[in-house]
Formats: C-alpha cells, sequence, structure tokens
C-alpha cells in the first residue's frame, strides 16, 4: 500500500481542516495517509513515504509560519530529488500577498529536486462544504499519482 505523508502548520484550525479533508481522500484511495503537525515531525520523516504534501497558513507579509522556518532549515539536508510532492494553505485575499508560503514551499520543493506532481491548492480560510469536497479530490489525485509510480 502507498504511503502518503501529509505535514501542515495551522494556527487557528483552517489549514489542519483541509489537510484532514486531503487525507480523507487519499485514504478513499486505498493508500495509508499519515497526518502530522510540522512541530511533531522532522524533515528526515518526509522521505520515508511513496508521496509528500506539505501545507501551511501564510503570515506576516506573505511569509511562511513560524513553524514552517525551523523545519526549512532542516530540509536543505534531506534529499528530495524526484519525491512526489504538492503544497496546499489558507490565507486571506486581504492581504497583498495571498497565500505567500505555498509558493514559498513550492519553490523550495522545486529547488531541491522535488517532483511536484498537481497545482498548489490554496484556500481562503477554511473550507466551505464545496471546497471539502475539492480538498478531498485532491488528495484523491494526488493518492492516484503515487500510486501509479509504486505499482
Ligand atoms: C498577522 C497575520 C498575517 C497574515 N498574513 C497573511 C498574508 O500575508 N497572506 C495571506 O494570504 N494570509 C495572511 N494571513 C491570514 C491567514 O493565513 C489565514 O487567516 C489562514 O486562514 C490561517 O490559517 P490557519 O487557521 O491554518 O492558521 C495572516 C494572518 C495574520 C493573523
Amino acid at each position: 500500500m502507498a504511503s502518503i505523508m501529509i505535514v501542515y502548520a495551522s494556527l487557528t484550525g483552517n489549514t489542519e481542516d483541509i489537510a484532514e479533508r486531503i487525507a480523507e481522500g487519499v485514504r478513499e484511495s486505498g493508500c495509508e495517509a499519515v497526518l502530522r503537525e510540522v512541530d511533531s515531525c522532522s524533515a528526515s520523516d518526509l522521505v520515508q513515504h511513496d508521496g509528500l504534501l506539505l501545507g501551511a497558513y501564510t503570515w506576516g507579509d506573505g511569509e511562511l509560519p513560524d513553524e514552517f522556518l525551523d523545519f526549512a532549515e532542516e530540509w536543505d539536508e534531506i534529499e528530495l530529488e524526484g519525491v512526489k510532492c504538492a503544497v496546499f494553505g489558507s490565507g486571506d485575499t486581504g492581504y497583498a500577498v495571498y497565500c505567500g508560503a505555498v509558493d514559498i514551499i513550492e519553490a523550495k520543493l522545486r529547488e531541491k529536486g522535488a517532483e511536484l506532481v498537481q497545482e498548489s491548492l490554496k484556500i481562503e480560510y477554511g473550507p466551505n462544504a464545496e471546497e471539502k469536497e475539492g480538498c478531498r479530490d485532491y488528495g484523491r489525485r494526488f493518492a492516484r499519482r503515487c500510486m501509479a509510480a509504486v505499482s
């Protein structure tokens, strides 16, 4: 069974809600979903799985949340070449840089040679009912791509 790691940072629960819905979609597809908050895992945990989904809210002026800053220092030391990844997050369109953390994480993964297998998912605040289904679908699509690679 393919195993997919979902690592996220969430201050008020919106990104967590997205992460949980994505995890449901991953599981519906018959894959294992390992869901972890970023401050409870180390960068080396990332490479033990068949796919990696990273999620963050945006802080400051389009910045990564502090929890991800510590993590981002560590991932310079790990090999992500060819690892199947995708990025999601929550933001607020009232800010100048909407979901900037998602773009920063995506750029970092590209720089590390990771394979971004689908477009990033950005949601304003928490997902509404329709967006929740979109999150599940996002998880299902990601899982299918990872399963195709392991079978
Ligand atoms: C101090 C502060 C700065 C923020 N800066 C941004 C920003 O630059 N861009 C953005 O899209 N959202 C920004 N946000 C909005 C949060 O990312 C948004 O509320 C998000 O839904 C929080 O997700 P969470 O519930 O997972 O913590 C900011 C929020 C706060 C409180």
